[in-house]
């Protein structure tokens, strides 16, 4: 009852002398502990990611780029662009002040590149060339920015097939300033599927919000967040494959495993017991 499973595709060459074994389990479920993963504070998310610009050394726009390129890939891989009744792919991607809204950024970027049509909302951009350069590499790419947010949810009902959430994530505290509220009460009202990075916009990092937000995708980055077991959409994911073992280790985050060398891996509730029949989840 209480774990995660995990549905990875494997294929993995194993060489033993020269015996050279395939081995293909296409539809291998495995289950993990959910006590076992990791659900994290605000403040442990924090300190982790501070930890991985200084004692390992890596860069922020590193990271963004592989937040939000797995991102793109598990929204793509939900959401196939070969379904999508409006205008091919149109798509609205909500861009917060902080490294969330860059992740949204890069997600947009990928998404185009793989033939969707986002159109970005970025009202608050920061001083810093992260982020200019990041605006500039969509708007070089032919994406359209908004320059208001639509009013009535239904335009943006009508006019996109989904939403991307890249408001506000692990940083966030409540409750939200007047000029990003009307945006989430707007957000709320759309009847498109939301896709929400890392946190559902809005909700409290830890305690989620009830009358929030209800994205029916979430992607966890590096591991999810407490409010992530309030989350009940179709989706979720974890993406951002680019912890340390020791990292991990120390945090004790217990990740499944990415199956072969995917960026990301679909954390799924497993059904209870009594209604699970298939012997796969015991
Ligand atoms: N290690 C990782 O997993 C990585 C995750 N990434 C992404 O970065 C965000 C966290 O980014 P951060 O800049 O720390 O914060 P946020 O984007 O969540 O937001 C900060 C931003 O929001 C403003 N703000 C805060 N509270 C409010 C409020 N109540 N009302 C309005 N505005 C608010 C604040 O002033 C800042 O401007 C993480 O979730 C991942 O998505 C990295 O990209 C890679 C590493
Ligand atoms: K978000």
């Amino acid at each position: 009852m209480n774990r995660i499973l995990l549905r990875a595709a494997f294929c993995t060459k194993v060489i033993t002398g020269h015996l050279l074994v395939t081995r293909h389990l296409s539809t291998h479920k495995m289950a993990v502990e959910i006590g076992k993963l990791k659900f994290l504070g605000q403040e442990e998310a924090q300190k982790i990611d501070e930890e991985l610009f200084t004692e390992y050394a890596f860069s922020i726009d590193q990271l963004m780029e592989l937040a939000g390129y797995s991102s793109a890939v598990a929204i793509a891989k939900c959401y196939p662009l070969e379904n999508m009744k409006k205008d091919n792919g149109a798509l609205l991607v909500c861009c917060g002040p902080g490294n969330n809204g860059g992740d949204g950024l890069v997600c947009a970027r990928h998404l185009k590149l793989f033939g969707y049509k986002p159109t970005v909302f970025y009202p608050k951009v920061p001083n810093k060339p992260l982020f200019q350069n990041l605006r500039l590499q969509c708007e070089r790419m032919d994406m359209p920015f908004l320059s208001f947010f639509p009013s009535e949810a239904h335009l943006i009902t009508d006019s996109y097939n989904l939403v991307v959430d890249a408001l506000f994530g692990f940083s966030f505290k409540g409750p939200v300033r007047p000029e990003f509220a009307p945006i989430l009460e707007t957000l709320k009202k759309v009847e498109a599927p939301i896709c929400s990075i890392d946190v559902p916009s809005g909700w409290d990092v830890e305690n989620g919000d009830p009358d929030g937000l209800k994205p029916e995708m979430l992607i966890s980055l590096t591991a999810p967040k407490l409010c992530a077991k309030l989350f009940d959409g179709k989706y979720h994911y974890l993406g951002g494959r680019f912890v340390p073992r020791s990292l991990e280790q120390k945090y004790e985050l217990n990740l499944p495993p990415y199956p072969s060398t995917d960026c990301i891996v679909e954390l799924k509730q497993p059904k209870p017991a009594h209604l699970d029949n298939s012997g796969e989840n015991n």
